[in-house]
């Protein structure tokens, strides 16, 4: 068992991955053998977690979750705790491995009750897991939930917190809030975006030990998606210069939204590039910017773009519009944000001219927003929202790109690429002006060399880090934000 931290990477499964995994592993294994590692595990874990528990509810649903929660009940029972026990399944309904922890759990006397104990230590939420159907939950069940969650004591959910989609990190109305989670045998992705990461707190894996599996280790499942780990250290050579670091052009900032330009600038600057340029699109008004007088301010027109990373869009107003067709057909490397683009997802020739970027190599990120991404897709954000993983590489097919879904557990998906989750960044970088500074991050690390997708997983990764890091007193701006951003 191990706790996930985000310093290395995860592979995730989703829930067919899992399932076939699981076939693999009970043809390969004694019956039962998986459920009673999975209780096992659970009950450890409860056990590390509350070590001074004393009442322990298990809500078990009717499925193998519940099996699961079922088994636990008996190792704590054994461990002279005291497991309560309420059940929506019975011996005669019970899939076949609940069934047989049903009966494992009654020989060792666990308490079995209609109605949740008025107090407890710790709750474990094994009422659903990876067979749940998408749909709401009620009678029982739903007031079981309400209770788990109105509770101030610890939550582990075993697998799942109940109620949260495995591969897509939707949830149903209802659904369970845990402090921690015990992913069984695989991570799914779930976990890690749209509404997972507040649905179930500290995640944990017990793999069951399948990784020792012969048939397994010699067929390995190709993974859903990647939770990405730590880029490695960029290392500067010392004979390196300014030139080695690349160009960049910020071209934005329309009459009103200079800022935002100067925030995308500021952070390539910051975040190690070479050279950074602005090209702003107010008519001329700021020549320089004293508080950063490494900005070097041109007209547009001006830029040579074909030696250069092209970070646009950032408080491009209507005026990036008529910048496009150039930074499309001639930037070396593009990043396309906010502005840019709203522009592309409604004009059909600038899609033609952003996606002929793949066919001569030109590296291309979009950093869409989910209602951004909708504006591309046509569709809504909620939809987007409702498969993250999924919109996410239905845009970078259709633009030939990478894509960058921001969000809760941000995406990163390119054509011939397996999707990554980041897992760094919290609620505090949903402040103006920080999607800028992601924007003007993405393309320093293109301008330093690395492939597009790259540049996406490692500046989204600290991106994220830096808020994590910040410290709790002190309000973070996207100011601020871009000055400390890690080389
Ligand atoms: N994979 C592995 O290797 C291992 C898996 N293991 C464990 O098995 C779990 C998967 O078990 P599972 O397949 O029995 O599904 P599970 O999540 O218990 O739910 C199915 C039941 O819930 C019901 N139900 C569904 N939605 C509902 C709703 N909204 N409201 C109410 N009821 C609802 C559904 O009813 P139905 O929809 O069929 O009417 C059915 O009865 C997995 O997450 C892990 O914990 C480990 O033991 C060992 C290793
Ligand atoms: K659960």
């Amino acid at each position: 068992m191990q706790k996930i931290d985000f310093r290395t990477r995860h592979a995730l499964f989703n829930v067919a991955a899992t399932r076939a995994m699981e076939q693999a592993a009970q043809a390969a294994l004694p019956a039962h053998t998986l459920m009673a590692r999975a209780g096992l595990a659970v009950a450890q874990l409860a056990l590390a977690l509350a070590p001074h528990a004393r009442r322990i509810w298990i809500a078990c649903g009717p499925g193998n979750n519940g099996g699961d929660g079922l088994e636990a009940a008996m190792h704590l029972q054994r461990w002279g705790k005291q497991p309560v026990l309420t059940w929506l399944g019975s011996a005669d309904t019970a899939p076949a491995d609940a069934a047989a922890s049903y009966q494992r759990a009654l020989q060792a006397g666990v308490t079995f009750s209609q109605t949740p104990p008025d107090a407890f230590d710790l709750c474990i939420d094994a009422l659903l897991g990876i067979g749940s159907q998408v749909r709401e939950p009620d009678g029982r069940m739903a007031d079981w939930i309400r209770l788990i969650n109105a509770s101030k004591q610890a939550v582990l959910a075993v697998d799942l917190p109940t109620g949260l989609h495995a591969d897509t990190g939707a949830v149903t109305q209802l659904s369970v809030k845990a402090t921690h989670t015990l992913s069984l045998l695989t991570l799914k992705p779930g976990l890690f975006t749209a509404h997972g990461r507040d649905a179930a707190g500290s995640v944990w894996l017990a793999d069951l030990g399948v990784d020792q599996l012969t048939a397994l280790a010699q067929q390995p499942l190709a993974p859903t998606a990647w939770l990405a780990g730590a880029p490695p250290a960029a290392e500067r050579p010392h004979a390196s210069h300014k030139g080695s670091y690349g160009d960049i052009a910020v071209v934005g900032g329309a009459p009103g939204m200079t800022g935002a330009a100067l925030l995308a600038a500021s952070a390539a600057l910051h975040a190690g590039a070479g050279r950074v340029f602005v090209g702003l699109l107010d008519g001329g008004t700021l020549s320089v910017d004293t508080s950063q007088p490494e900005l070097m301010f041109r007209p547009v027109e001006a830029l040579e773009l074909s030696a250069m990373t092209v970070v646009c869009g950032c408080g491009g107003g209507d005026a990036i519009c008529a910048q496009l067709p150039r930074i499309l057909s001639a930037a070396a490397a593009v990043v396309i944000d906010a502005d840019a683009i709203n522009v592309i997802a409604n004009d059909t020739k600038l899609q033609t001219l952003l996606t002929e970027r793949s066919q001569r190599g030109a590296a291309t990120v979009l950093t869409p927003h989910p209602l951004e991404a909708a504006r591309l897709l046509g569709t809504s954000a909620a939809q987007v929202q409702a498969d993250r993983l999924a919109a996410c590489g239905q845009l970078a097919e259709r633009y030939h790109c990478t894509v960058v879904l921001k969000g809760s557990g941000t995406l990163m998906a390119a054509p011939g690429q397996t999707s990554v989750i980041n897992p760094t960044g919290n609620a505090r970088l949903a402040t103006a002006g920080t999607g800028d500074v992601l924007a003007g991050l993405i393309g320093a690390r293109l301008a330093g060399g690395l492939d597009a997708f790259e540049a996406a997983c490692q500046a989204v990764y600290q991106h994220g880090l830096a808020a994590d890091r910040w410290p709790p007193g002190r309000a973070l701006t996207a100011g601020a934000l871009s000055r400390l951003l890690l080389h």
